[in-house]
């Protein structure tokens, strides 16, 4: 195990690079602790893979360096890494049985017999494939297979981390659950650095303490998951995390007031000269519903019950406007306004959140 440290990488496919959109990774420094468990959140297209097939050597990228502790490992192939990789499609030999699958990395790493015999029990137990040990992987279905390469990748204990692309793609929904589950408990026991690959902001918050979430061959913020919620650093960290994402409103600042649509809004605390497109951002659970008086106009367009809370639908000035409505607390029959929370509304110039010109809140 180890630490994983990527000094002003960037990356692009070109030969000869010119503006921005050439690079599939714009510059970036990042440190991925020993021992952590990552997600790597973005839509399709955001640099993900690409950003894992340079920490896993498939890949060596354009400009920078990728660190394993103090060791510059930029130019060195994957297997002289000691990475363990599973993928989306399961990568397992048809003609051997499960068992000779899941002990392939340690026989070839010449281990006592008896050593990969205990390991090789302990992964099939933790994959649920103890009772079938001994049958063929070919025959077996792709669900069953793709757990096989999850055994395999996470078999060996000396890796310096195990890299995860989207691996549950294959699995079945009620499935994937399980081995998310086992994943994370697999995690706190023998504590290997974990970076898992996904579009599937589910997928990211359940497994990871850590989630990186990348924009436009970006990282636009890495925090835990409740920070991600708590403050979004960008646009699309609010949208993207959250069910449904944040609400962003073009806004006019003036100190500690936003003019959203000719109505003024109260922030907690007071915002310097601010350059570029100012919005605000609430997410739909720091919204409240009123009935005339203050807060902003909003036409409700319709309700969605989800079991635990409703999603109340609407718009203000011709914005896609939502706002969750906690189970027991009524929804007024005519409201038409909605009220933000000041603590949780936030400031972007840009996309960008911006920082208040004070720490005191305003009165
Ligand atoms: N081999 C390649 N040659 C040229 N361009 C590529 C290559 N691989 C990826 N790209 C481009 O680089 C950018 C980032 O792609 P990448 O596959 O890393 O994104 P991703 O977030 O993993 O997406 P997905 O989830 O769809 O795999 C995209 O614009 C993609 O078209």
């Amino acid at each position: 195990m180890t630490q994983i440290t990527l000094e002003n990488l960037a990356h692009s496919y070109l030969p000869q690079p010119a503006g921005p959109e050439d690079w599939a990774l714009k510059p970036m420094t990042l440190t991925w602790q020993d021992g952590g468990a990552y997600a790597l959140l973005g839509s399709s297209g955001c640099g993900k893979s690409t950003l894992l097939n340079i920490i896993s050597g498939l890949l060596v990228p354009s400009q920078g360096r990728v660190l394993f502790g103090d060791r510059d490992v930029t130019d060195l192939p994957t297997a002289q890494r000691d990475i363990a990789q599973v993928f989306q499609f399961p990568v397992v030999y048809d003609t051997m049985s499960v068992r000779e699958n899941l002990a392939f990395p340690l026989k070839n790493r010449g281990l006592a017999a008896d050593v990969i015999a205990a390991r090789v029990s302990e992964v099939a137990e933790m994959i649920g494939m103890t009772e079938v040990l001994d049958r063929r992987a070919r025959g077996l279905t792709a669900d069953a297979k793709q757990k096989i390469s999850l055994g395999r990748g996470m078999v060996r204990q000396d890796v310096n981390a195990i890299l995860f692309d989207e691996p549950l793609t294959v699995i079945d929904p009620h499935m994937k659950w399980e081995l998310r589950t086992q994943l994370k408990d697999l995690h706190r026991r023998f504590g290997h650095t974990m970076i898992y690959v996904t579009h599937d902001q589910t997928e990211a918050l359940t497994f990871a303490d850590q989630v990186v979430v990348m924009y436009d061959g970006r990282v636009v913020q890495a925090g835990t998951p409740q920070a991600l919620f708590d403050a979004p650093e960008h646009t699309f960290v609010g949208y993207f995390i959250g069910s449904p994402g944040m609400n962003l409103l073009d806004a006019k600042i003036d100190g500690a007031t936003a003019h959203v649509a000719g109505t003024r809004i109260a922030l907690d605390r007071g915002y310097g000269a601010l350059q570029g497109r100012t919005q605000i951002g609430i997410r739909p659970e720091f919204l409240r519903l009123g009935q005339g008086g203050p807060g902003l106009p909003f036409a409700v367009r319709r309700i969605e019950d989800v079991g635990h809370h409703r999603i109340v639908r609407g718009e203000v000035a011709g914005a896609e406007v939502n706002v969750i409505v906690p189970e027991g607390q009524p929804i007024p029959a005519d409201a038409d306004r909605v009220i933000p929370d000041p603590a949780h509304t936030h400031v972007y110039v840009d996309d960008w959140r911006a920082q208040p010109a004070t720490q005191e809140r305003a009165a």
